[in-house]
């Protein structure tokens, strides 16, 4: 890929919105601009002030056809997104418009970009490290609050901070390591040693620290999927509809109403949760349409990341519920007692509930938010937030790179205690300080590069 040329995207989403943006970036841009967009305070200075907002028309740069009344800015390198000359035209926001802009500015000489590529080329400049860089993305993916403040978060540098944090005693104790290649043993000041072990623990310790965050963090990013199975009638659309405070699934008083799964993604505490609604399980169908439905409920016990078994607390436990626990046995559960607003006749004890028990209903919503918080707690530890709120791991590339460092440093441990020579321990810990390095991508390839960004979505 050529640093060199001039790239062009959409920046907005496909299809009719209020105004629709095409991004320009690269040495080209300015004259993309001006063969392109004929505004009236661009006309007589020549060209444009940057970082101005002028109006105009964009037209066709092959013959001078109106395409659209709009805007244009451009940003002179390097105060930019890209650090590159960047132009900026703001159109009317149509589906068939914007891509006439798009393909106006390649007939004017741009290449069309990469996915992933304006945010690329912002780590290529220097203007945001890696791990700010993958940030963008989560950015956009983010659905809640939490995950949004994640994605803030590491944007703004912390998870980069904290890794130049572990980086400098690691590059300290391989600068007294290395001093000491030259030098038998018996020549070295005890304290040296003792120095890098202090070090080394330090940096161990913090890696620990951030891995811990790890799991909190993945769940808080990508979210979770919970799935809602019970006998028919036990209240399963109800309370996906309570969750969700929406009319998403269908209720009725008739066992059998729910058939296909059904989802609806809701924010409990911040945590982005799927919640499937599914069949009731029984085994004597209506026909063979629920019986499909029972079998694609029980597909899905195995996939969710937590099951919700739903038991109606207004009728005693009956031998098919028990069944129907006993057959989950392997898959832990949560126990949901519903319809808590009427008469109880329900007796738990021989039921198990491997992860507890809950009481809600969905009309009077009594232990809704109970039960949101459980499903929260059992993802999230809050322990994990607690020490060191500002750096938080939740990309599983991250986890990675942190184990290997974590284990280069162990190698290191384990040679020192061997009484391996210095050379040898200063590789591990030259091993470990590439793994960190992956992070923020001070240490990359371009395998690396474009196996990230091309999970980017095209202009961005
Ligand atoms: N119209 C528009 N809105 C947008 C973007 C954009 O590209 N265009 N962004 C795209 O993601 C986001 C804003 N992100 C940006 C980040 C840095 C710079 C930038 O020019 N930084 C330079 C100069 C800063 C300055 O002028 O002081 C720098 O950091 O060197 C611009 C946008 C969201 N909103
Ligand atoms: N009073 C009361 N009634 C409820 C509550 N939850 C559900 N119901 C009633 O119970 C019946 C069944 O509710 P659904 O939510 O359709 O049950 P389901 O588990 O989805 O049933 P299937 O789709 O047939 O498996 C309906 O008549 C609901 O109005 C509740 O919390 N309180
Ligand atoms: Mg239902």
């Amino acid at each position: 890929m050529y640093i060199r040329d001039t790239i062009a995207a959409i920046a907005t989403p496909l299809g009719s919105g209020g105004v629709g943006i095409v991004r320009v970036s690269g040495p080209d841009a300015e004259q993309i601009g001006r063969k392109l967009f004929k505004g009236s305070g661009t006309k007589n200075g020549g060209g444009f002030e940057s970082h101005r907002l002028f109006y105009g028309r964009l037209v066709n740069p092959l013959d001078d056809g109106l395409i659209d009344e709009g805007m244009a800015v451009l940003m002179r390198a390097p105060r930019s997104y890209t650090r590159e000359d960047v132009l900026e035209l703001h159109c009317h926001g149509g589906y068939y418009l914007v891509r006439a802009v798009l393909q106006a500015c390649i007939s004017a000489g741009a290449r069309l970009a990469e996915p992933g590529e304006f945010t690329r080329r912002a780590f290529l400049n220097g203007r945001i490290d890696l791990a700010q860089a993958e940030s963008v993305m989560d950015l956009i993916a983010s659905r809640t609050e939490r995950s949004l403040s994640l994605a803030q978060s590491q944007r703004e540098g912390h998870l980069s901070r904290a890794l130049a944090a572990l980086k400098a005693p690691l590059v300290e104790s391989l600068a007294l390591v290395e001093a000491h290649i030259d030098f038998p043993e018996d020549e070295v000041d005890p304290a040296v040693f003792e120095a890098i072990e202090t070090g080394i623990a330090t940096v161990s310790a913090g890696i620990s620290r951030l891995l811990a965050t790890f799991a909190s963090g993945k769940v808080l990013r990508d979210g979770v999927s919970v799935l809602l199975l019970g006998l028919p009638n036990a209240g399963k659309s109800s309370l996906l509809n309570a969750l969700s405070g929406t009319d998403r699934a269908i209720v009725s008083a008739l066992p059998g109403t729910t058939r296909d799964l059904i989802e609806e993604t809701v924010s409990l505490q911040g945590l982005p949760v799927k919640v499937i609604d599914a069949a009731g399980i029984r085994a004597h169908h209506a026909d063979c349409v629920e019986q499909e439905g029972v079998r694609r409920a029980l597909d899905k016990a195995s996939e969710a990341d937590l099951l919700l078994l739903l038991v109606d607390g207004t009728a005693p436990l009956s031998d098919e519920l028990l069944e129907l626990a006993t057959s989950l046995a392997a898959l832990p559960y949560l126990l949901v007692v519903t319809k808590s607003d009427l008469p109880q006749l329900l007796d738990l004890s021989g039921l198990a509930a491997p992860l507890g028990v809950c009481s809600v209903s969905a009309k009077s919503r009594a232990g809704i938010d109970r039960l949101a918080a459980q499903i929260y707690d059992h993802f999230v530890q809050s322990s994990a937030f607690s020490s060191d709120a500002a750096a938080v791991i939740s990309n599983v590339r991250h986890r990675d790179v942190l184990v290997r460092a974590q284990r280069s440093l162990q190698d290191f441990a384990d040679n020192q205690s061997l009484g391996l020579p210095p050379e040898l321990l200063a590789l591990d810990l030259r091993t470990a300080l590439a793994a960190l390095g992956e992070i923020t991508g001070e240490t990359t390839t371009d395998d690396l590069l474009d196996l990230i960004f091309s999970s980017f979505c095209i202009g961005k």
